[in-house]
């Protein structure tokens, strides 16, 4: 663990400081240890200066004394007397100022005894004398009084040269504490701004280096590069700094990660939607282009078949399409889970939708409800939705989704809306045209197929009879005396008459035999692939069975009739289609003219 930043700033300040504050305290010493030399050299220089002035108040005091001698004048006594008492008080001086130096205290003590002598032995006894009126000097007493003074003289330059060698000493040392003094200040203060200066650049360095580290790895984020971190140097607070940031830098990394993912994602589920709208879409088109060329119910059904799952990729379905008679529903298509419900009949009842006549749904979004009791398996979202044309209920679209593709719910309802639509339209086209088409090959009143619609079958059975080596006959069958009727029980019995007789027709032939009405009482029968004697044995039956037949008026009146049939056939009476309608209407005549009742074959 290193030391922390704040501490580094800290001891960057405090080094320099204190070698500063050393340098200062050193420094000062070194200057106070100059200034107490100074004082000393002063002192020094002030102590030779009152030995001086000792050594001349005692050559005054000398003067005085040796000119009253020789004078006998009084006025040199003025000099001496003031030399006598100045001495005193500077030699008291000049001691009280070499306290602490004993051998100089010890010469000046010397000197002043000297001059205490001098006073006594030379000075007073001379002045004695001159007063008592002796003129002629002394010579002793000189003689003594000059050794005295000589002696003194001695003592003072001693002490003089040693007050001066002093001064020396204290000047040298003076001068030496000078240098001192400028070598502390020079290499103290130099020092502690070459120690602040490098503490300043290695702090510099560091913190540039982060900083700078931060800062290109920042602009390197700024330009996309995410991945990029900052140095982590050390473990200071620039280095908590780095870290803060690089944790900060991943952070970011990583919510750019998962924007980008999730942008990414987006753009694919957009993707992913817009195919699977424009699959349905295209689906939907190749549907209604498919439905728009159907013309019969039958031929939608299987248009539907192949096509609505494709429409419908994600979700399973079913559609159901009301029977003929109107009372159920049939499942007519179904994909995906609800595959096996196809076939399966459905009352009204049993969906929500067609009791409402409008879209129901049970789904999350609207909470729970009651599934239609057609939908199998009941678990997930349901939508079911009337298929509706000119008021009229054709039948419902049902779609369903699993739970956890709740996403996907409103686009499904939309599409099945939308296909329910496209749906209706077309299945009521096509009933319309059906209803057209019946009612222009099928005869009102009975309900069989015209005349018109005759013509073109016989021809296309008869070109099919031949290319497949076939046979076909036709039967030609006439009531008998009908008009009886008419006239005896009104034309409305005549028509009921008409309808049993082709009801009874209508069931007993095949299913690929063709009854037509060619035309007032007269009926046409188509039966391809049967022979001539199948033919004959066919028609004996039905007239046989129309001479069974009662029909009730209703008033208590049962009417019975009987017919007469001619039969002609392929390829025993030719292969021409208007040749062989004449043929068997020729041998309707003769069974007419051979006394009704009957069945006759047309002439081979
Ligand atoms: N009720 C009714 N009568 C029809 C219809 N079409 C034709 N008829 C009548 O059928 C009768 C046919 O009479 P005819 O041609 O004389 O033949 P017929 O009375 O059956 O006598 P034969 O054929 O010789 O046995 C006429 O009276 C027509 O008016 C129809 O749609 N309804």
């Amino acid at each position: 663990m290193g030391r922390s930043f704040v501490v580094n700033m800290l001891l960057g300040a405090a080094i320099p400081l204190c070698m500063t504050l050393g340098s200062g305290v050193a420094l000062y010493v070194a200057l106070q240890s100059s200034l107490n030399a100074s004082t000393q050299i002063l002192r020094e220089q002030a102590m030779i200066a009152a030995a001086n002035n000792l050594k001349l108040r005692f050559v005054d005091a000398e003067t005085g004394q040796r000119g009253y001698v020789i004078t006998g004048s009084e006025e040199f006594l003025l000099p001496y007397e003031q030399s006598r008492s100045s001495f005193v008080l500077l030699h008291d001086r000049v001691l009280s100022m070499i306290e602490d130096q004993p051998a100089q205290r010890e010469r000046l003590s010397e000197a002043r005894q000297l001059f205490e002598r001098w006073q006594a032995e030379a000075a007073t006894v001379s002045i004695e004398r001159r007063r008592a009126g002796l003129a002629t000097p002394d010579m002793d007493n000189f003689e003594r009084g000059k050794q005295l003074v000589d002696s003194f003289r001695l003592l003072m330059d001693e002490f003089t040269e040693a007050a001066n060698l002093r001064l020396q000493e204290e000047q040298q040392a003076s001068i030496a504490l000078g240098h001192r003094a400028n070598l502390i200040a020079i290499a103290g203060f130099g020092s502690a701004l070459l120690a602040a200066l490098v503490l300043w650049l290695l702090l510099a360095n560091r913190t540039s280096l982060t900083v700078n580290g931060i800062t290109q790895a920042a602009k390197r984020m700024t330009e996309g590069d995410w991945r990029t971190r900052a140095p982590e140097l050390g473990s200071d607070e620039l280095a908590a700094m780095a870290r803060a940031f690089n944790l900060m830098a991943e952070r970011l990394e990583t919510m750019v990660g998962a924007e980008k993912e999730a942008r990414q994602s987006l753009a694919k589920h957009v993707d992913d939607m817009v195919a699977s709208r424009t699959k349905e879409m295209l689906a939907m088109n190749h549907l209604v282009e498919m439905l728009q060329s159907c013309h019969l119910r039958d031929e939608a059904i299987q248009v539907l078949r192949s096509v609505l799952p494709s429409v419908f990729t994600n979700a399973s379905g079913a559609l159901l399409l009301r029977d003929e008679e109107g009372e159920r529903y049939t499942i007519r298509v179904a994909w995906g889970e609800q595959a096996g419900q196809v076939e399966i009949a459905v009352a009204e009842v049993d969906c929500w939708s067609l009791r409402r006549g409008k879209p129901y749904e049970v789904s999350s979004q609207v909470g729970s409800g009651v599934v239609c009791g057609h939908i199998k398996p009941q678990a997930g979202n349901h939508y079911c939705t009337p298929l509706t044309a000119h008021g009229n209920t054709l039948g419902v679209l049902h779609t369903s989704l699993p739970d956890n593709r709740h996403t996907e719910w409103e686009s499904c309802k939309q599409l099945t809306q939308a296909v329910a639509e496209q749906v209706s339209l077309s299945l009521a086209n096509i009933q319309l045209r059906e209803r057209l088409q019946q009612q222009s090959v099928r005869d009102p009143l009975t309900g069989l197929y015209n005349r018109r619609y005759l013509e073109e079958s016989i021809q296309r059975e008869l070109t099919r009879a031949k290319r497949e080596s076939s046979t076909l006959s036709v039967i030609m069958l006439d009531l008998d005396h009908f008009k009886r009727i008419n006239d005896d029980y009104g034309h409305s019995a005549g028509d009921k008459v008409l309808v049993v007789v082709s009801e009874l027709l209508r069931n007993a032939l095949r299913g690929e035999d063709l009854v037509c009405r060619f035309g007032g009482e007269e009926f046409t029968l188509i039966m391809p692939g049967a022979t001539l004697e199948v033919a004959a044995q066919r028609a004996e039956q039905l007239r046989c069975a129309i001479e069974r037949l009662t029909v009730d008026l209703g008033d208590d009146t049962a009417l019975t009739v009987t017919s007469s049939l001619g039969i002609a056939a392929y390829p025993d009476h030719g292969d021409d289609a208007q040749a062989l309608l004449d043929l068997a209407d020729d041998a309707l005549y003769k069974a007419k003219h051979a006394g009704r009742n009957q069945v006759a074959i047309a002439m081979l």
